[in-house]
């Protein structure tokens, strides 16, 4: 009875330290209709487990010395998620533990396909992605009187999850759905590269503006066109007064967010003033995204008459107007810095491979005879190198270097016993960077994608392609697989046809592109390209 007493109130510690923790591991699990209970005490006693190491002997560092290793002058003092994540591997080999602080569960850190294939295929309905805690947060406790509940695909766990999902889910990841928006996809595409020219010296080829900086506007008008069906005109010289706001205030949510979601923070315990000020940006993003809705519904009133097919919100809206609106936010959220990092990422291995560059432009001549010729969804359909290009881009640079779950079952990975409701970190960049699962994995490859009876002059060479199918996720895996997929690949695809039909691109950077490790990769410091006009 004691025990049961003491038990209770140590998990009442556990979950529900202050307001911000309850919605962590614990009642994500609890969400789970199979997993009442908070007890993460393993049930298996299979001989798999019983033959198993224990979990005490993963290895890895104590609390103390990771904290050592980051104070000034410590091991990792100053290192970015990825350098930090080489060492550790290094030093404590293919599984690690890094212990939880904080407030925060232990992280296994692996880098053994066997293990992602194991988590993945026993992760259920109803996967446990904890990622960013102050959405959660902001939503659920900040402000319940403009989210009503709803935290949101990203913060939401468990059945509430799924709700939102499965309604969801044929809104986004429906190819023909997604693709209907090509005409102004392919608009704004067309609004960069003349944006662009404006941009170009046309003595050196090369920009006199931040190529990154116009990227991420692309990314913010094709986005938000998409999720609040508004032009905010980012790439004309008279933007929406509110766009540059917004943008500025998003950019700072991932700022903040890396801060006080990735690194250890005392907020969930006390609200220090930089706090305060991320949950202010919440509140701008939330003010601005809110009133772009609300005259797009006045807008859809008026033209309630028309005939042709509803756009992505207004399929949203007449799902749920609230899981519309913290849906639309997350397409902001989500798919802004990854589709920008992603194209520019893509564009640089084009730029360093003109070979393969030259190949990609035959394939977009035969598609694009005249440069302004009008993109379809007939002649956008067999476009099988340049799919090729953008996988074999992410393939080497994944923007999102690792998958994360927390772990539904009891699991035997790489020989230990990890407990259910242990985070599981799958580190898929080194591994689809490893000759052990891609030859010349260093090398620009796009034929390695290609299916053997490919058309075209292209010579496919599939054997270059790992067999493992979870050594490559860049948009993560099963039905929590990223929902943004869809758009991202249509946005990504229209502006590398336009872009290299037009122009052959080099790279002019002093080093191989460089990129900061914040939430996701992001490309940094000299970016720089040549853009030649082609003739026509
Ligand atoms: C190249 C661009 C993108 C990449 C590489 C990317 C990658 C990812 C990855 C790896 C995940 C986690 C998946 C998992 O845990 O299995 C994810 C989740 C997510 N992404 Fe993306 N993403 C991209 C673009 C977008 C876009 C454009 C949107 C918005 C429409 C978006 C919205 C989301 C959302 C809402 C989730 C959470 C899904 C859920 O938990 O159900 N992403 N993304």
């Amino acid at each position: 009875m004691w025990k049961s007493m003491k038990y209770q109130k140590q998990l009442g510690q556990r979950y529900q330290l202050c307001a911000g923790r309850p919605l962590s591991v614990g009642t994500a699990l609890k969400q789970q209709t199979h997993l009442e209970l908070l007890d993460t005490t393993p049930t298996r006693t299979d001989e798999e487990w019983l033959q198993a190491k224990p979990y005490a002997a993963v290895p890895g560092p104590g609390t103390c010395r990771v904290l050592s290793y980051f104070l000034p002058g410590g091991k990792l003092y100053n290192t970015n998620l990825i350098q930090m994540n080489r060492r550790m591997r290094e030093w404590y080999g293919d599984i690690y533990r890094f212990p939880g602080m904080l407030g925060k569960k232990d992280v296994i850190f692996t880098y053994n396909p066997k293990d992602f294939e194991s988590t993945y295929r026993n992760e259920g309905i109803w996967p446990i992605r904890i990622g960013l805690e102050s959405f959660t947060y902001y939503r659920k406790v900040h402000r319940p009187d403009v989210f009503g509940g709803i935290g949101g695909l990203v913060s939401e766990q468990g059945k509430s999850w799924s709700d939102i999902r499965n309604k969801v889910n044929p809104v986004l990841m429906k190819v023909q759905n997604v693709r209907q928006n090509l005409p102004q996809i392919d608009q704004i595409s067309k609004e960069f590269i003349d944006k662009l020219e404006t941009l170009r010296d046309p003595s050196t080829h090369t920009l006199n503006a931040d190529f990154h900086e116009q990227i991420k506007m692309w990314a913010f008008e094709s986005i938000s066109y998409v999720a609040l069906n508004t032009r905010m005109g980012l790439l004309t010289d008279r933007p929406d007064p509110n766009a540059a706001r917004l943008a500025q205030h998003m950019s700072d949510f991932f700022n903040y967010s890396f801060k006080y979601d990735v690194q250890p923070s005392i907020w969930p315990y006390y609200k220090t003033p930089g706090f305060k000020k991320f949950l202010e940006t919440y509140d701008h993003i939330t003010e601005i995204t809110t009133n772009y809705i609300e005259t797009a519904i006045e807008r859809f009133k008026q033209e309630e008459q028309h005939t042709g097919n509803k756009c992505v919100l207004e399929q949203l809206l007449a799902l749920n107007k609230q899981v519309a609106v913290v849906m639309a936010m997350d397409m902001l959220m989500a798919g802004l810095d990854t589709t920008s990092s992603a194209f520019v990422t893509i564009l640089y291995h084009l730029a360093r491979n003109p070979v393969k560059q030259t190949q990609l432009r035959r394939e977009l001549q035969r598609i694009l005879p005249r440069s302004e010729d009008v993109l379809t969804a007939e002649n956008t359909k067999n476009m099988p190198y340049l799919r090729a290009c953008i996988k074999e881009g992410l393939r080497i640079t994944s923007i999102t270097p690792g998958n994360f779950r927390i772990t539904t079952k009891d699991l035997v990975l790489s020989g230990y016993r990890v407990p259910r409701g242990t985070g599981v970190l799958m580190g898929v960049l080194e591994l689809s960077n490893s000759d052990e699962y891609f030859a010349q994995s260093a090398q620009f490859i796009p034929e390695r994608w290609l299916k053997p009876d490919t058309d075209g002059d292209t010579q496919s060479c599939p054997e270059a392609r790992s067999r493992n199918p979870f050594v490559y996720l860049p948009f993560g895996f099963g039905p929590r697989t990223c929902i943004g997929k869809r758009i991202a690949e249509l946005e990504i695809e229209t502006l590398l046809v336009r872009l290299l039909r037009r122009y052959q691109v080099s790279w002019l950077g002093q080093t191989p592109l460089q990129y900061e490790s914040t939430i996701i990769l992001s490309p940094h410091g000299d970016i720089r390209f040549k853009f030649e006009p082609i003739p026509d």
